[in-house]
Formats: C-alpha cells, sequence, structure tokens
C-alpha cells in the first residue's frame, strides 16, 4: 500500500469503523462534543521538552489524527503548543475540502502567540486549505494590531474571554463561546497543560471521548508528561480520577491507539 504523503492522506476503511462510536454524536448537553486526543510515549510523554516538536505517531495515526479533524467543527490547543510547533491545524485527508475543515482555536490568554503571515496555519487559510484561527485571549491583554490585522484577514478573530485569579479560562465558558458560534464538536489536541486540565478532577467529566495513540518509544525525563492533578475522596484518602469504559484498541501499523469513553470512579 502507498505511503500517505504529507498532502492528501487516506484512512483506511476498515480502521474508519473501529473508530466510528467514538466518534461526535449529537450533543445533548448544550455545549459542543469534547474528543481529548493526543500521541503519548511509554513513558506517557508528549514531546522531548516543551519547545521541541516530537513525532511520535506512525503514518497510519498521523493519518488517523487527520480523519478525526475533518470528522470534528474545531480542533483546539494550548499556546504553548501553537508557539513550539508552528501547527498546521487543518486536516490533510484526501477529499477534506474546505467545507471539511476545522476551526484552530488557540487558548493564548496573554496573546504570546507570533501569528505572522509565515505562520501555517495562516498560510493555510490565505491557499483555502484551512480555517482562519480563533485566538482567546483574556479581557484587558494589549494584543499587537498587527497580530489581529493577519487573523481577521484569513477570517479568524481574536476572542476575549475572562479569567479567573490565575488567569485561566473555565473550560465551561470556552466550550460556551464555541456553542454559541454554532461549534457542535471540538478536537482537543493539547499540549500538556490543556489536557492535564481535561483529565483533572474539576473538568474530567466535560471530555466526551479520548482517543489516544501510544507510540513504541520512550523519551526520559524532562518532557512534557501526561499526568493529571490528583484526586481525593472525602476522607482525603487518594482515589484515581478516572477511567476509560467503552474501550477499544485499535493498532494502526507499531502504534495502538485507545479509544474510551471517560468515566469518573465512584
Ligand atoms: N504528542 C502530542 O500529541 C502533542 C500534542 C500537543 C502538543 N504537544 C507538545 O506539547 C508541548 C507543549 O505543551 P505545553 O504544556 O507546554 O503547552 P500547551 O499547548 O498546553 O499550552 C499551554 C498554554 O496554553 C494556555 N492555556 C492552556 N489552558 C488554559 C486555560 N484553561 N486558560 C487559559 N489559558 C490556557 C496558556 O497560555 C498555557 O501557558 C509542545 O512540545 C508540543 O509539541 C504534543
Ligand atoms: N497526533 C499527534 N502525533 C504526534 O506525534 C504529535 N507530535 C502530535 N502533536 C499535536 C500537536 O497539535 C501538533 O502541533 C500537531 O500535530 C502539528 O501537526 P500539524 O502541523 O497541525 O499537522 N500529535
Amino acid at each position: 500500500m502507498a505511503q500517505p504523503t504529507s498532502s492528501t492522506l487516506t484512512f483506511p476503511a476498515p480502521s474508519a469503523t473501529l473508530l466510528s462510536p467514538y466518534l461526535p454524536s449529537t450533543s445533548s448537553h448544550n455545549r459542543p462534543f469534547l474528543t481529548l486526543t493526543y500521541a503519548t510515549s511509554l513513558d506517557a510523554t508528549l514531546s522531548l521538552t516543551p519547545t521541541t516538536p516530537t513525532l511520535l505517531s506512525g503514518p497510519l495515526s498521523k493519518s488517523m489524527t487527520h480523519y478525526l479533524r475533518a470528522h470534528h467543527a474545531a480542533i483546539l490547543i494550548g499556546a504553548g503548543t501553537a508557539i513550539a510547533d508552528d501547527p498546521s491545524l487543518n486536516s490533510r485527508l484526501e477529499g477534506a475540502e474546505i467545507d471539511r475543515q476545522p476551526r484552530p482555536v488557540v487558548l493564548d490568554p496573554r496573546g504570546r502567540w507570533a501569528v505572522g503571515g509565515g505562520s501555517k496555519v495562516v498560510s493555510l487559510a490565505r491557499q483555502g486549505r484551512g480555517l482562519g484561527p480563533w485566538v482567546m485571549v483574556m479581557e484587558g491583554v494589549d494584543v499587537d494590531g498587527e497580530k489581529v490585522r493577519v487573523v481577521e484577514g484569513v477570517g479568524g478573530a481574536y476572542v476575549t474571554l475572562s479569567t479567573n485569579e490565575d488567569g485561566r479560562f473555565d473550560w465551561k465558558d470556552v466550550l460556551d463561546v464555541l456553542w454559541k458560534e454554532g461549534v457542535t464538536s471540538v478536537m482537543v489536541e493539547g499540549g500538556g497543560v490543556v489536557i492535564n486540565e481535561l483529565l483533572s478532577p474539576r473538568y474530567f467529566g466535560l471530555v466526551d471521548a479520548v482517543i489516544v495513540t501510544i507510540a513504541p518509544v520512550w523519551l526520559g525525563r524532562e518532557g512534557v508528561q501526561v499526568c493529571p492533578e490528583e484526586r481525593r475522596d472525602g476522607e482525603g484518602k487518594k482515589v484515581a480520577v478516572g477511567r476509560l469504559r467503552d474501550v477499544r484498541w485499535v493498532p494502526l501499523g507499531e502504534d495502538g491507539v485507545l479509544c474510551g469513553r471517560p468515566k469518573m470512579d465512584e
């Protein structure tokens, strides 16, 4: 079988069938269906360091990511990933025309992401191969006018959102903004801060599906690790944060893809 190229990826139908129960369904709770997805090493690490783009997914699981992107209305990342990776945030799946492209959303409360004409996401939007990004910033932050011009020039927007005392958005507010803009599903791709926050006891219940690619490699210390805040019962005893139910393992090349629906332990 031909290896997928970076511009036109295909995802085999039998694998797509295995993933189908985890794809977004009509939301029954007035917020977008939220899929949390990422690739991790055998030591639960997302990247070698916070600023080192690290390819973990093999060709087939990379195609899966683009298949998933084409099945969500939005793709969301934190500013750390936007800065470290200069990601494309579009779907390069064969046949994913502009009407199947997800809306890129970046949580960037302080407006740190240096989004400019040379950013991949902007350049793809200019070519009609992706949508302009929505950048969520905190109230009162002074965003450079040139960045606003570039983002708005490709149909994106800077969106202001209130923060808590730690300068963080409440995920319910983030989802609320997206829902009001007509976004019915969002694929959250990372990075570490975002993933660990969504897996924390406070937000665990917001995640509808988890799809994790596990690559056969160890990255060692100093990487960005998936390790959410601990959870304690009424007596202060440590308990598991939660687990996945309706679990399915999908082998994709040398990677294993774990799918499930999160459930917080009673
Ligand atoms: N393997 C993978 O699947 C994968 C996926 C994504 C990123 N990565 C890697 O992860 C690394 C980056 O991870 P990271 O943890 O440094 O950054 P991150 O992408 O999680 O971004 C963190 C930043 O996002 C913003 N943010 C996140 N949650 C917020 C909230 N609730 N409210 C307000 N702002 C919020 C803040 O600015 C925060 O500093 C990079 O090396 C990248 O390559 C790997
Ligand atoms: N599925 C997956 N496998 C990986 O090995 C890896 N490093 C990421 N990382 C996710 C993160 O969001 C990256 O920034 C985008 O994967 C960049 O990829 P694009 O240019 O958008 O295709 N994701």
